[in-house]
C-alpha cells in the first residue's frame, strides 16, 4: 500500500528516478507528457458511463493529472477521515490516475465487505508488492477464485486454524520463556524497546512454526538475524509510495527504481527459502530411508506444504511459488502486525496506570505469583481480553485494511464505484467515530466488558472490526489473538513497567503499512515475580 506524500517530495522522486537512468531519462519524460494528456482526459470524463448509473461518489476535486496527491496528509487514515467529514460516508479521491474510494460508516462498510462481498473480494496490487510476492501468488494479493480458495484453505484450516495452532504451543512457548528470560537478564534498571524485542519474539515463534522442525541451533539463531533485516528492508520499501501505483501506465518504466530495489530482499529471502526447502527435503530422504517416513505426521508447516505440493489437487495445484509466496505472507503479515499491538497495549496501560494496575491483579489471580503464564489461563482472562480489544479499537493495526477493489463496476449507496477503483475502508475512523463510541479517544478497557454486547473479532459487527471482514478477512485472527494475548499477560505478569528518567510517554501514530507507534516504546521493566527460576 502506498503512504501518501507532499507534491515537492513527489517531484523529487521523480526526479531521483529520472536521473538514475541517464540514458532513458529523456524518453520517459516525453512519454509522461502524452501519458498527462491522456491522464487529463480521462479525468475530466471519468464519469459513469452508462445511462441511468448513479453517479461517483463526492469528493474533492484536486488538480488534473496529479488529482488530489499534492495536498495528501502523511497521516492518511486522519486524513480521509477530514474528508468523510466533508464529502460523507463514501467519498472519492484521485490519487494521480488512480481512483480511491473512502468508505467511511458501518453501512457503507457492510454494504462493500458483507453485501457485495464477492465483487469487492480483490486487491489492486501495487507494483512492488506484486514482486515481492512472487507475482501476486500468495494468499493476500491473489484475486477472489479457485486460486485463492485454495491458499486460504492451506493457511486457515490447515495451518493457522485452533488445532494445528494448539498442535505447536510448545514452540511459541519456548521463544515466550527466552523473551521473558533475557528481558529478565537486562532488568537492573536498564530500559528495552518493547517494540523491538516482540518483533523478535514473534518473527521466531513464526519461523519456529513454519520450520522449526526443519533447522536447528546456530544455524536457526544466525538465520534469525538475517530475516530481521530483510524483513525491515521490505517494510520500508512497501511503505514507500509509489508513482507506479499512482499512474500504473507508467508502471513498467519503475520511475523511481523500487522495483529494482525489491528485487534485492526478494533474492536473499528466495536464497534463504530453497536452503530451507533443500535441508528439509534431504531430511525427508534420509528418513525414508532409514523407513521412519511417516511416523509422527508433520513436524512444521514446511513438511505440510511439501507433501501438499507433491500429492495436492490437480485441479488448482499447490506450486513451489505458492509455498514460497504464502512463507513470505506469514513472515511480512504476522510479524508487525502483532508486535506493534502488544507495544500499544503496554504504552496505553503505562499512560493509565489504573489499567495496568487492573490487568496485573486479574493476572495474579489467574495464574498466581509463584507460576508463568500459560495459554491455557488466556480464556479466564477477561479484562486484558478487553484491554487487547480496546487497542485494536483505538489502533488497528491496517487503519484502512488492505485496500479492496471491485472486479466489476458495482452500485454502493446511491454512488457508483467503478471496477479497478481502490477501496480504502477505514477501520480507524469508524473504529472513533462518537456516535458509536462515547469518548471515542480514550482508552477505557471498561466499554467491552459490558455483558448486553458481544465484541468479537469475527467482522460481523460494523462498529469493530479490527480484522476486517467477508471473504478477505484476515488469514491470522487466531494466530494474532493468542501471540498478542500471550505475549500482553506474560509482560504485565513478569514485569512493572515504567518509563526512564525525563521521558514522556508519546502516543502518536505514524501511517505505513502497519500503523505504528510514532516514537518507539522505551521503558524499564522490574521483575514482580518472588522465584527468580520462573524468569529461566
Ligand atoms: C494483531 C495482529 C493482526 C491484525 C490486526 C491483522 C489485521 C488484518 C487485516 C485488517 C487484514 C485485511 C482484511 C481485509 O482486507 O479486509 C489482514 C489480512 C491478512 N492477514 Fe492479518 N492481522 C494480524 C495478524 C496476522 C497474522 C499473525 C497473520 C499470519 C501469520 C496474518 C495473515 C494475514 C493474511 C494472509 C491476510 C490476507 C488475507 C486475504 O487477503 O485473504 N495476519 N490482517
Amino acid at each position: 500500500m502506498a503512504i501518501p506524500i507532499r507534491f515537492s517530495e513527489l517531484w523529487s522522486w521523480w526526479w531521483e528516478g529520472s536521473n538514475q537512468r541517464d540514458n532513458i531519462a529523456r524518453w520517459p519524460l516525453t512519454l509522461s507528457v502524452v501519458l498527462f494528456m491522456l491522464a487529463w482526459y480521462r479525468w475530466l470524463l471519468a464519469k459513469p458511463k452508462k445511462k441511468g448509473e448513479p453517479p461517483l461518489p463526492p469528493g474533492p476535486r484536486g488538480l488534473p493529472l496529479v488529482g488530489s496527491l499534492p495536498f495528501l496528509d502523511p497521516e492518511l487514515h486522519v486524513y480521509f477521515a477530514d474528508l468523510a467529514r466533508v464529502y460523507g460516508p463514501i467519498a472519492k479521491i484521485w490519487l494521480g490516475n488512480k481512483l480511491g474510494i473512502i468508505i467511511t460508516s458501518p453501512s457503507m462498510a457492510r454494504a462493500v465487505l458483507k453485501d457485495h462481498d464477492n465483487t469487492f473480494a480483490n486487491r489492486d496490487v501495487p507494483a512492488v508488492a506484486r514482486i515481492i510476492a512472487y507475482g501476486g501468488k500468495d494468499i493476500v494479493w491473489t484475486p477472489n477464485g479457485p486460486e485463492w480458495r485454495m491458499l486460504r484453505k492451506v493457511c486457515v484450516r490447515e495451518m493457522l486454524g485452533h488445532a494445528s495452532l494448539e498442535a505447536v504451543y510448545e514452540l511459541r512457548r519456548q521463544e515466550m520463556r527466552a523473551t521473558i528470560g533475557h528481558v529478565y537478564g537486562r532488568s537492573s534498571g536498564m530500559a528495552i524497546n518493547v517494540g523491538e524485542q516482540m518483533f523478535l519474539t514473534v518473527l521466531n515463534v513464526i519461523t519456529s512454526m513454519l520450520w522449526g522442525g526443519t533447522l536447528k541451533g546456530e544455524e536457526r539463531t544466525s538465520l534469525g538475524s538475517e530475516f530481521r533485516e530483510v524483513v525491515s528492508e521490505i517494510t520500508e520499501i512497501l511503505g514507500k509510495p509509489n508513482i507506479s501505483d499512482f499512474f500504473p501506465g507508467l508502471a513498467r518504466f519503475d520511475l523511481q527504481g523500487l522495483g529494482s530495489q525489491i528485487k534485492g530482499p526478494l533474492v536473499r529471502f528466495d536464497r534463504i527459502f530453497e536452503m530451507i526447502i533443500e535441508q528439509r527435503l534431504k531430511m525427508d530422504r534420509e528418513e525414508k530411508a532409514e523407513g521412519k517416513s511417516g511416523e509422527k505426521g508433520c513436524k512444521d508447516f514446511l513438511q505440510f506444504m511439501l507433501k501438499l505440493k507433491d500429492e495436492g489437487d490437480s485441479k488448482t495445484p499447490f506450486t513451489m511459488t505458492h509455498l514460497k509466496a504464502l512463507l513470505m505472507d506469514m513472515v511480512v503479515g504476522g510479524t508487525d502486525t502483532t508486535s506493534n499491538t502488544v507495544e500499544w497495549a503496554i504504552a496505553e496501560m503505562m499512560k493509565k496506570p489504573e489499567t495496568l494496575k487492573k490487568a496485573q491483579e486479574e493476572v495474579d489471580a489467574v495464574v498466581g505469583k509463584d507460576n508463568v503464564v500459560e495459554e491455557s489461563h488466556l480464556p479466564k482472562l477477561h479484562y486484558l481480553s478487553a484491554v487487547v480489544k480496546e487497542v485494536l479499537r483505538l489502533h488497528p493495526a491496517l487503519p484502512l485494511l488492505v485496500p479492496h477493489c471491485p472486479s466489476l463496476t458495482c452500485a454502493v449507496g446511491d454512488f457508483t464505484i467503478p471496477q479497478g477503483a481502490r477501496v480504502f475502508v477505514n477501520v480507524w475512523a469508524i473504529h472513533r467515530d462518537p456516535s458509536i463510541w462515547p469518548n471515542p479517544s480514550e482508552f477505557n478497557p471498561d466499554r467491552f466488558l459490558n455483558a448486553d454486547q458481544k465484541w468479537d473479532f469475527t467482522g460481523n459487527d460494523f462498529n469493530y472490526f479490527p480484522f476486517g471482514s467477508g471473504r478477505r478477512i484476515c488469514a491470522g485472527i487466531a494466530m494474532a489473538e493468542r501471540m498478542v494475548m500471550y505475549s500482553v499477560a506474560s509482560l504485565v505478569h513478569s514485569f512493572d513497567w515504567v518509563l526512564p528518567e525525563g521521558t514522556k510517554l508519546d502516543l502518536s501514530e505514524k501511517f505505513g503499512i502497519v500503523l505504528k507507534k510514532a516514537e518507539p516504546l522505551i521503558a524499564i521493566p522490574t521483575p514482580r515475580l518472588s522465584n527468580p527460576d520462573l524468569y529461566l
